[in-house]
């Protein structure tokens, strides 16, 4: 069965195509930089164990465009993987928030888009793309199931103390305002990968995800007992271009004293603040380079950026009782050495004693750059949100 899986972001898109239930994608790609300048779309095939790819630089202007060059792809030249639409027996889509409503693998109904245009606000980089590419699939393949996986149904678990807000009950049963949670597809698979591992399902967990988004997630017995990220994608750890966690006092302030409208708050909270508003890029190999010139802004982002990640293993060393593993996962938890061994730094109080020339010798393969001596694992981990999203599209549809 043919199970096309698309991860749309705020600035990218990153797609696999599947022969399930085989784990190995048949072709794999993103687009990148869309809307700036130097999109790109790469496109690999695997035909028996190679890997041919074919780099596209063209301007890609919005998400529907992009998502279009890549369908076609997929069905043109000496690379095609199907012959026709019809080949696709379904698509999976990652959506990031889902609300309340969902809490596994859905089929997409009408009623079920109007529910993911409702949560517009609250996800403004990422649900308005995840619909748009929603359509795009429709159109592009009639015939297949439309499948969607919420960012926030790992998330359901959480406890009513930590998904909660102090404010009037009423803002949470009518308003539905609580935490939510999002890259739960990302904490789950990696923390499965983890707990198999290991070998014990009775586990304490933190899994960090460092992407352009970054959440923090306290894992135990794998379930999501609490995360970082709220309401909506925007609050706890510093991100590329989001705030994280921030004073609402700030909000206030800058409305009365200098007349910035809601819009100007969420452009500035949403696209012109973390490394990017600190350090003067969103991208994190960036902000290394300028670090590496010696620029005060870039460094200073680089420390402020670590910091909030171990205030966070702190809290939730506190909320799980204990730590056993650390989990590091996305583009800067997987890529960036000099990161996963500034977050450790000095948090050996708490068992957490990272080992240097392991934390080098990573390759793209689960590993363990842990103190054989520590208590607590540390392991890195590719995520895969495009596979966990296929593999629950194929049980939804056995
Ligand atoms: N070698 C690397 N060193 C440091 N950061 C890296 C490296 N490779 C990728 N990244 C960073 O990973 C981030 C993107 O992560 P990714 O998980 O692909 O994000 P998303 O899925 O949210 O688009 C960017 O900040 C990028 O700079
Ligand atoms: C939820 C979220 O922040 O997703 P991403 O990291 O893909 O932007
Ligand atoms: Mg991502």
């Amino acid at each position: 069965m043919n199970i096309l899986v698309i991860n749309s972001g705020s600035s990218s898109i990153k797609y696999q195509l599947f022969k399930m239930p085989s784990t190995q994608p048949v072709c794999s790609g993103l687009v990148e930089r869309i809307g700036i300048e130097g999109s790109f779309i790469k496109h690999s095939v695997f035909p028996a164990g190679e890997k041919l790819s074919i780099e596209k630089d063209a301007f890609i202007s919005g998400h529907g465009e992009g998502l279009k060059q890549v369908l076609a792809l997929l069905s043109e030249g000496l690379h095609a993987v199907i012959a026709s639409p019809g080949d696709i027996a379904a698509v999976g889509h990652r959506v990031v928030h889902g609300g309340e409503h969902f809490s596994g693998a859905t089929l997409i109904t009408d009623q079920v888009k109007k529910q993911i245009k409702k949560l517009f606000s609250l996800a403004p980089l990422h649900n308005p793309v995840n619909y748009k590419c929603i359509e795009v699939a429709e159109q592009t393949f009639p015939s297949a199931k439309q499948i969607a996986v919420f960012d926030t149904a790992f998330h359901q678990t959480i406890p009513e103390a930590a998904y909660r807000y102090a404010i009037p009950e009423q803002y949470y049963s009518e308003h539905g305002i609580r935490v939510y949670g999002f890259h739960g597809t990302s904490h789950k698979y990696v923390s499965e990968q983890a707990i198999n591992w290991l070998g014990k399902p009775h586990s304490k967990i933190i899994s960090i995800h460092l992407g352009n988004g970054c959440s923090i997630t306290a894992i135990k017995d794998g379930k999501s007992i609490d995360t970082s990220m709220g309401f909506g994608p925007l609050n706890g750890l510093m991100m590329g271009t989001r705030s994280g966690d921030i004073d609402p006092s700030v909000i206030f302030h800058l409305m009365e004293h200098s007349g910035y409208t809601l819009e100007q708050l969420s452009t500035l909270l949403n696209k012109q603040s973390g490394l990017l508003g600190v350090g003067g890029s969103s991208d994190m190999r960036d902000i290394n380079k300028l670090a590496g010139e010696g620029k005060d802004k870039a460094k200073l982002a680089l420390k402020l950026y670590a910091y909030r990640i171990k205030k966070f293993i702190g809290a939730y060393a506190a909320s799980l009782n204990g730590i056993d593993t650390i989990i590091f996962t996305a583009g800067v938890g997987e890529n960036d050495v000099e990161m996963r061994a500034a977050v450790c730094d000095e948090l050996d109080y708490l068992g957490i004693k990272i080992d240097k020339d392991k934390n080098k010798s990573y390759q793209g393969e689960l590993l363990d750059i842990g103190m054989d001596d520590a208590s607590v694992r540390i392991l890195v981990v590719p995520t895969n949100e495009e596979y966990e999203i296929a593999n629950q599209c194929f049980k939804l549809l056995n």
